[in-house]
């Protein structure tokens, strides 16, 4: 069985964008536009972190299919795709992420 990737949600979220609102919440959260859907990336963010925190595993790995799956409606709404977030990371493998932080220019 191959491995189900972002990429493929990535797709679905794609697809489900276009459905109706009343019958997708993908689609409910794009046309809610992106002020609402990123105050929600954020609420999974802190599920997230306070699943890591209480050391629930079950509940991060359910907490973290939730923060993903939202990212990529924000990215879809934003419409930055997320070849491009993948680009970024690979250039980033270039140097350790402490050489990066310590040659980052403060704005
Ligand atoms: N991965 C997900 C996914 N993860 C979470 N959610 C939804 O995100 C919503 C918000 O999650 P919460 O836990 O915060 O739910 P809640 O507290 O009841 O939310 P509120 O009512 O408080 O806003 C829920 O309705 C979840 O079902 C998702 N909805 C869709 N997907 C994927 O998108 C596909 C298409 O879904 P639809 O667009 O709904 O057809 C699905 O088949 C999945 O593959």
């Amino acid at each position: 069985m191959t491995m189900f990737s972002l990429t493929d949600l990535e797709k679905i979220v794609a697809t489900r964008a276009m459905a109706e609102p009343d019958q997708s919440w993908t689609a409910k959260l794009v046309r809610g536009g992106q002020r609402k859907a990123a105050k929600k990336l954020g609420e999974e963010a802190v599920e997230t972190v306070i699943a890591a925190i209480a050391e629930d595993r079950q509940n991060l790995v359910c907490e973290s299919a939730d923060l993903l799956y939202h990212l990529l409606v924000v990215l879809k709404i934003a419409d930055v795709p997320l070849e491009a977030v993948m680009q970024e990371l690979q250039r980033r493998t270039a140097q350790t992420g402490l050489s990066e932080k310590a040659n980052r220019r403060d704005p």
